[in-house]
């Protein structure tokens, strides 16, 4: 089974607590994880799986912690040809840019060429204050994919 690194954007804990049960139920079907808290790009390997998971902040802007790595990812121009990632987004649909972290990381992510494993997620909290609820389905389909 392959390893998943996760990578979170938070700035409440949210999208963490998030992904830490996220990782704990990877690891229960057998994956290997790596769950990275707002990392740069120099703590990434440029290969293999990544599971993305951000909240939105401002007004439709990436959490403060996710800040650099998409500053790195716009200036270095890393090839990440040999990404396969997932993509999670946590927002309130009371807000204009709803999930609009996860669709900008998104975009990102594929201009570099990583290659997107699925329909990204975009949970709203105003529905469900429990995102584990929303993601069930998704994280087995994604899963599966492997
Ligand atoms: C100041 C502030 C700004 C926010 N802006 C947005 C936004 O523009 N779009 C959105 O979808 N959600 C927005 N949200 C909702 C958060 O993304 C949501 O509450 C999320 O669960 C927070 O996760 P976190 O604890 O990981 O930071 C905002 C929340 C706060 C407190």
């Amino acid at each position: 089974m392959p390893n998943i690194t996760l990578i979170t954007g938070s700035t409440l804990g949210n999208a963490e607590d998030f992904a830490e049960y996220l990782t704990e139920k990877l690891q229960l079907a057998g994956f290997s994880t790596t769950l990275l808290h707002g990392p740069n790009l120099d703590e990434l390997h440029l290969s293999g799986q990544w599971l993305v998971i951000t909240s939105t902040h401002g007004a439709g802007e990436l959490p403060d912690n996710l800040q650099l790595l998409s500053t790195q990812i716009k200036q270095q121009k890393p090839d990440l040809s040999q990404v396969y990632f997932g993509a999670i987004g946590l927002g309130d649909s009371s807000y204009d840019q709803f999930c609009g972290a996860i669709k900008k990381l998104e975009q990102q992510l594929i201009a570099r060429g990583a290659i997107q494993m699925g329909e990204k997620l975009e949970i709203d909290v105003a529905k469900y204050p429990i995102p584990e609820i929303a993601a069930e389905k998704w994280l087995i389909d994604w899963m599966a994919k492997f």
